[in-house]
């Protein structure tokens, strides 16, 4: 017999966009107004050491995707997380219910960087992707249409009206749930 899994009660968002543009930000928020828990993917990579070492050029950790995957798979496709992390195209398209992208003008993302002491080289490789929209272009390949939306983070009104908006599709993806399972 199939291992099937059981349906959802609660959904897997991944919020995704270039370093910089909100994603903690945004996850932390809709964590505190929500059932949902906030799984900081470079925190987890850096505390369960899923990853092949230190990359000292880009001062960043290089991730054994293998290893993250095996350690997310029993969360992610059970529900009820929000996966922050900038890199969107390797999660199974099967636990994600929600692909959110974040964009920011790419002066007010280098302004973010700067503050964060990123090096030079990192700055202007983040904000080159940012122009080029490298993460909403990887969001749709990767990912059905309808499930990835993309929304502006650069002042507090638009955090606060982009949780709000997440927040609504939770409780309409709730209730399609809870009617399909009736029916
Ligand atoms: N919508 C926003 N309005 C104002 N400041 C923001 C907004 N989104 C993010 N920031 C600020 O930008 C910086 C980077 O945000 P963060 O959430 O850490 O980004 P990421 O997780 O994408 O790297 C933080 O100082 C945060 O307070």
């Amino acid at each position: 017999m199939p291992d099937e899994q059981p349906p959802r009660q609660q959904p897997t968002i991944l919020i995704t966009g270039t370093p910089g543009t909100g994603k903690s930000t945004h996850a932390a928020l809709l964590a505190q107004q929500t059932q949902l828990k906030h799984i900081n993917i470079g925190d987890l990579v850096k505390e369960k050491g899923l990853h092949e070492g230190f990359d000292e050029e880009w001062q960043s950790y290089t991730v054994d995707e293998d290893k993250l995957l095996d350690e997310l798979e029993p969360v992610a496709s059970a529900g009820g997380v929000i996966l922050d992390w900038h890199t969107c195209d390797i999660f199974p398209e099967r636990w994600i219910d929600l692909v959110v992208v974040l964009r920011c003008d790419h002066t007010v993302l280098w302004e973010r960087l700067e503050e964060r002491k990123y090096p030079l080289k990192k700055i202007q490789e983040n904000n080159e992707s940012e122009i080029m929209q490298t993460i909403l272009d990887e969001a749709k390949e990767s990912y059905a249409e309808e499930i990835v939306v993309e929304l502006r983070s650069e002042s507090t009104d638009e955090l606060e009206t982009n949780v709000d908006r997440i927040m609504t599709w939770i409780k309409a993806w709730k209730r399609d749930r809870v009617e399909k399972v009736d029916e």
